[in-house]
This record gives structure tokens, sequence and C-alpha cells, in this order.
């Protein structure tokens, strides 16, 4: 679905952030990124979501679904992004001049697809009948709920999260790993997930641990994510 070879990023030719990292994503797998703060986590999902680009090596660095991401112009990588990509990350904000409703049903707009959707994707994330309020009304744990639902309506093959729960207090972290990783199986969709909480982690199928070195790849054997 996605595979990285030696993928390099290197900012203002000091210090390699990432350094010919390699890896292939299977179909429908969830997987944790963990890592020392610093080690290059979220350059890593900004280098997939194509909102950076990584250092030029003669092979493709990044290619998904069969097509390397640099092969494709501005115009067909945002195509591809739109489309192919959900992103639960903090810089893609829930905007607050939109209802709940109208903010989840964005990325169907945005595809040209069909309306409606995005009152299932609230139910989903137990948001139901809240459609017409504003992201003001919400709490923190209520906002992230809206995030995942914009992030799946559209049914992304690769969804990207940036510490999903970051900055939330622990019962509601969990509660929303529960209906994300729920979500997410139902649809299948292949998923990077960068975080620093352990407990979030163990619902993955496997945690990359990106160190300055390299690359560790711990399976986690947890049951409840067969
Ligand atoms: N635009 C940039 N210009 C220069 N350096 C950058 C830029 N973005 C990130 N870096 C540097 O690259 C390194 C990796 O940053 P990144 O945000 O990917 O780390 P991270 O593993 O996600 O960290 P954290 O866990 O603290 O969020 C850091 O040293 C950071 O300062």
């Amino acid at each position: 679905m996605l595979e990285l070879r030696n993928l390099t990023k290197s900012y203002s030719n000091e210090r390699r952030v990432l350094d010919r990292l390699s890896w292939i994503f299977e179909p429908g797998e969830f997987v944790a990124v963990m890592g020392d703060s610093g080690v290059g986590k979220s350059t890593l999902l900004n280098l997939i979501a194509g909102l950076d680009q990584p250092d030029p090596t003669d092979e493709p660095a990044i290619i998904v679904d069969g097509t390397p991401l640099a092969s494709l112009d501005d115009d067909a990588a945002t195509r591809l992004r739109r489309a192919r990509m959900g992103f639960i990350f903090q810089a893609f904000h829930v905007l607050p001049h939109l209802t709940l409703q109208q903010n989840v049903a964005l990325p169907l707009l945005m595809n040209g697809l069909p309306q409606g959707r995005e009152l299932d994707m609230l139910d989903a994330v137990g948001l139901g009948g809240r459609g017409h309020d504003y992201p003001h009304q919400l709490s923190g744990g209520e906002m992230q709920r809206v995030a995942i639902a914009r992030a799946l309506v559209h049914r992304p093959a690769l969804v990207l999260a940036d510490e999903p729960t970051g900055n939330l207090d622990p019962d509601t972290a969990n509660s929303i790993l529960q209906l994300l990783h729920q979500e997410l199986k139902s649809s299948g969709a292949t998923t990077i997930m960068v975080t620093h909480s352990p407990a979030a982690a163990a619902r993955a199928d496997k945690v990359l641990r990106l160190t300055k070195d390299g690359l560790q790849v711990t399976t986690v054997v947890n049951p409840a994510t067969q």
C-alpha cells in the first residue's frame, strides 16, 4: 500500500533527520510510530503526506499504491492526498466557522462525493444530533472525535495521525483510541499513528521505533487488534 525506500531527510544540510529509512506498510495495517522527541516522527508523516519533500535520491523514496509520489505534479499530488488520505493532525484544525456537519462533510465535497455519510460518521463517533453545533461548543475530546470523523468520512486508504490523543486526559484518550481503532478496522484503512503513549501504541498491530541509528520494529501481540 505504502512503501518507503531509503527515505532520507535533512534540514538545511545539517543533521539528517531520517537516514535511508525503508519499510513496507501492508494494506489494513495499523502501525504506531514511536521514538524520542526530535527523532523525526512528524517529519516522516509530513513526507508521506507530501507536505514536505525528502532529499532527492536516484530511486523513488515514497511509493503509494505503486505510484512514486515524486512522479506526480502538484495537482496530481493534491488529488491523491485528498482522495486517498485522511489526516488527524493538530495543524488540520476543525474549521471554526463551519458546523460539525459541514466540517465532516468537507472531504466529500472536495472529492466530489455524494453528501450524507457525514451524518453516519458523526453518529459513529458519538456526536449524532450535534451536527449543527459549532466547534467552539465542543470539549477537546469531542473535537478529536470530529477530527476522526472528518479523516475517515471519504473512506481513505491511508490514515495519518499525529498524536491523536496528545492533549487529552487518560480516560478520554482511551475512549478516542478505542473509537479510532474500531473505525479503522471496519474501514480497512492502513494507518500510521505517531504517538508517545505506550497505551496508544498497544492498540496497534506493529510499533516502529525510530532511533537516531535507524529503525527498530516491535510487533505488538494484542488480541484486541486481531
Ligand atoms: N522545518 C524545519 N526546519 C528545520 N528543522 C526542522 C524542521 N522541522 C523539524 N525540524 C527538526 O527535525 C527534527 C525532527 O523533528 P520532528 O518534528 O520530526 O520530530 P518528532 O520525532 O516528531 O519530535 P516530537 O516527538 O518532539 O514531536 C528536530 O530536530 C526538529 O528540530
